[in-house]
């Protein structure tokens, strides 16, 4: 996170989620139902549809019963990102075939002045194989992460030392999927209290 960052930095954690957990997290958001994924407009600082970014996805809040299979991932990543659920935002992904998510940081424009803070760490989670594509690809650090189910990647938003500026080398996009879908989660860790934010209208 610091700012002689090493490729190894983005931490993968084989088997994070079990099948059976993984299978609970699809089936709750197949019950929600995915929308066409938006992305930041940064000149207009509202949420729209983009050929940048093809998938689908639901958000998971708090108060829905999707909540009661993510709470046992998010207490298990708690040792490794040494923050609670209060910080975390949590979408569901799906991509079929073709769908990907060109080059992007999670880190949002403008996101310095947000209550919240801007997002610090990512947690991806993959909930099942894609028989080909759907990699995860961070092109400044050389690493392309194998959309595997079970598997979490964790990285860097924001600089450790100061977390109001973009960490540049995560960049990173969602290579197409070229056979079958892909199922994903992401968990969006925000400096502060996203709840409190996010319950007041406050995120942006
Ligand atoms: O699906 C992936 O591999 C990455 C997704 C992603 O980067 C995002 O949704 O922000
Ligand atoms: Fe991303």
């Amino acid at each position: 996170m610091g700012k002689n960052k090493k490729p190894e930095n983005n931490k993968i954690f084989d088997n994070f989620i079990q099948p059976t957990e993984a299978d609970a997290i699809m089936a709750a958001g197949a019950k929600m139902g995915y929308q066409p994924s938006e992305v930041l407009d940064k000149g207009h600082g509202d949420w729209k549809r983009s050929m940048h970014r093809t998938s689908s996805s639901t958000h998971c809040h708090a108060s829905q019963p999707c909540w009661k299979v993510m709470e046992p991932l998010l207490t298990r990543a708690f040792p490794i990102v040494g923050m609670g659920e209060r910080h975390a935002e949590v979408q569901l992904l799906e991509y079929a075939e073709g769908q990907y998510y060109k080059s992007h940081s999670d880190f949002l424009g403008g996101s310095e002045n947000f209550m919240a803070g801007p997002r610090a760490l990512t947690l991806l989670m993959y909930l099942d194989d894609p028989p080909e594509g759907g990699e995860t690809a961070f092109p400044e650090i050389g690493l392309t992460v194998q959309a595997k189910r079970g598997r979490a990647i964790l990285w860097p938003s924001a600089l450790d030392q100061n977390p109001r500026v973009k960490d540049t080398r995560t960049k990173h996009q969602a290579l197409p999927v070229l056979r079958g879908g892909k199922h994903a989660v992401n968990i969006w860790y925000y400096q502060r209290d996203f709840w409190e934010a996010s319950s007041k209208g406050c995120m942006g």
